[in-house]
């Protein structure tokens, strides 16, 4: 493999226009040829088990797919960059980090920005607005920049995600870790063992413009209780969304998933409250105040790796199939105003976050029935903590032998019942949540 540190500036210099039309050009035409094959093919069919690896039919079809890319790529003599340029470019073996900036004229959206050798791997990356996408190979020739195997399909958004293609996907061992709202998820081992998280959206009409804004608003949002999509895949049949697989499990798993019942030291779920408190509050302060996770709940809650809770698998509504709210999977959380008027807002997050509090104080999930008539536990708490006080909801649902404990889920149902006003408009706003639930632990009792 050449090492790619390309002496273009000058190049770019002379034909920043000719390049910039180039990249185009070719992506159009690369966009072009896939939607026709993709609709011949059908690509990803699932199998009866569901599985989407390790198909050689659809492996075959990607080998087709990227052959007819590179063909229509070549025979567009799109591949030939810099011919006639009265200076050669260069190869430098100096360079440590491999950048050659081709900076294009950024501003125009799908135009390249910059193309660097991806981090341990032998792709190169290529960056425009939306994401990042892949080049297999650049060889010099002479005078002559070739652009080889351009792979046009996943779009990587940043963060530490080893770049790999569709093909590594449909070649590798899945198995489905459950269908939600918008779409069926799978844990896709990767060949280097690596595993992600796939979600294969619910046929949706989308516009490919539409579906990339969403996808660089999730490119917008770095926070370390936030875990935002890696990479996506959009074509007219098939919409791909990949995160990093959490590989100690959702909330949702780690509060009922286990047989013995045992639910998580008070400690880690107070870490859960506060890391889910942080990210909700940090999505709220995005697009000038406006983004709404829409979907919170402990089955998109996890743990980052410093054991906090981090939100996930928001704003799929803007770029999934129209769902209804009250047709999504989120019995129990959804708030009572969304039922009637479908509209879910940063104020519905905040009574859906104060179900989450429910289930971290009680362990319970929002639906378990309790008593005779089988009350669903948030309604059985609304109504009880009216009817006989805060004590009495803690002692029947959450005794501790701590003191310090039972102090701090008194707290804890504190918060959770002013967010889970029925009026929107006395529930407080995310940031005073923050505070309030940031102000809970006695860390000190904790050491
Ligand atoms: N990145 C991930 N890592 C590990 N497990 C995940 C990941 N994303 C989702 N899951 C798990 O996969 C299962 C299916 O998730 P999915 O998001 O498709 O549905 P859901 O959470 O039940 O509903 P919704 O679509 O409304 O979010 C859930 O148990 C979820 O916790």
């Amino acid at each position: 493999m050449l090492n790619p540190k390309l002496h273009v500036r000058e190049i770019q210099k002379k034909h920043k226009n000719e390049f910039a039309g180039w990249f185009k050009e070719c992506i159009r035409t690369a966009n072009n040829a896939k939607q026709s094959i993709h609709a011949e093919l059908g690509m990803i069919a699932e199998d009866s088990t569901g599985s989407i690896g390790a198909q050689t039919k659809m492996s075959q079809n990607y080998d087709n797919w990227e052959r007819l890319v590179e063909a229509v790529l070549q025979r567009e003599q799109y591949w030939q960059m810099a011919h006639d340029h009265s200076r050669s470019p260069s190869i430098s073996s100096t360079s440590s980090d491999f950048r050659s900036s081709f900076n294009l004229s950024s501003s125009t959206d799908n135009v390249p920005a910059d193309i660097w050798r991806a981090e341990g791997s032998s792709l190169y990356e290529l960056n425009y607005q939306q994401g990042t996408a892949y080049f297999k190979d650049v060889q010099l020739n002479k005078n002559k920049i070739f652009f080889k195997n351009f792979i046009p399909n996943l779009v990587f958004l940043g963060g530490n995600i080893r770049a790999f293609e569709v093909g590594d996907i449909l070649r590798s061992p899945s198995e489905v870790l459950g269908t939600g709202t918008f779409g069926t998820t799978y844990k896709v081992t990767l060949d280097d063992g690596t595993t992600i998280a796939l979600k294969k959206l619910k046929e949706t009409s989308t516009e490919q413009r539409k579906f990339e804004q969403q996808m660089k608003v999730f490119r917008s949002l770095k926070h370390k209780n936030v875990a935002a999509p890696k990479a996506y895949y959009f074509s007219r049949n098939m919409k791909l969304v990949i995160h990093d697989y959490q590989i100690q499990g959702s909330v949702s798993e780690l509060l009922h998933g286990n047989i013995a019942k045992k639910l998580p030291k008070w400690e880690t779920r107070l870490r859960i409250a506060i890391g889910a408190a942080r990210g909700i509050a940090y999505i709220h302060t995005k697009l000038d105040g406006k983004l709404v996770h829409g979907n919170i709940k402990a089955s998109n809650t996890f743990l980052n790796s410093q054991q906090y809770g981090c939100v996930s698998e928001f704003g799929l509504g803007e770029v999934a199939v129209a769902v209804e709210p009250f047709l999504m999977h989120n019995a129990g959380y959804l708030a009572p105003e969304c039922t009637v008027n479908g509209k879910l807002s940063q104020a519905s997050d905040v009574y859906s976050f104060g179900v989450l509090l429910l289930e971290l104080i009680t362990g319970m999930s929002p639906i378990e029935g309790i008593g005779v008539n089988k009350v669903p536990m948030v309604t059985w708490v609304i109504h009880t903590v009216k009817d006989k006080g805060y004590l009495f909801v803690l002692n029947k649902l959450a005794p501790s032998s701590s003191l310090n404990a039972n102090v701090e889920k008194e707290d804890m149902l504190l918060v959770a019942m002013s967010c889970l006003a029925e009026n929107p408009k006395y529930r407080p706003d995310m940031t005073n949540v923050l505070q309030r639930v940031e102000n809970i632990p006695n860390w000190k009792k904790y050491i």
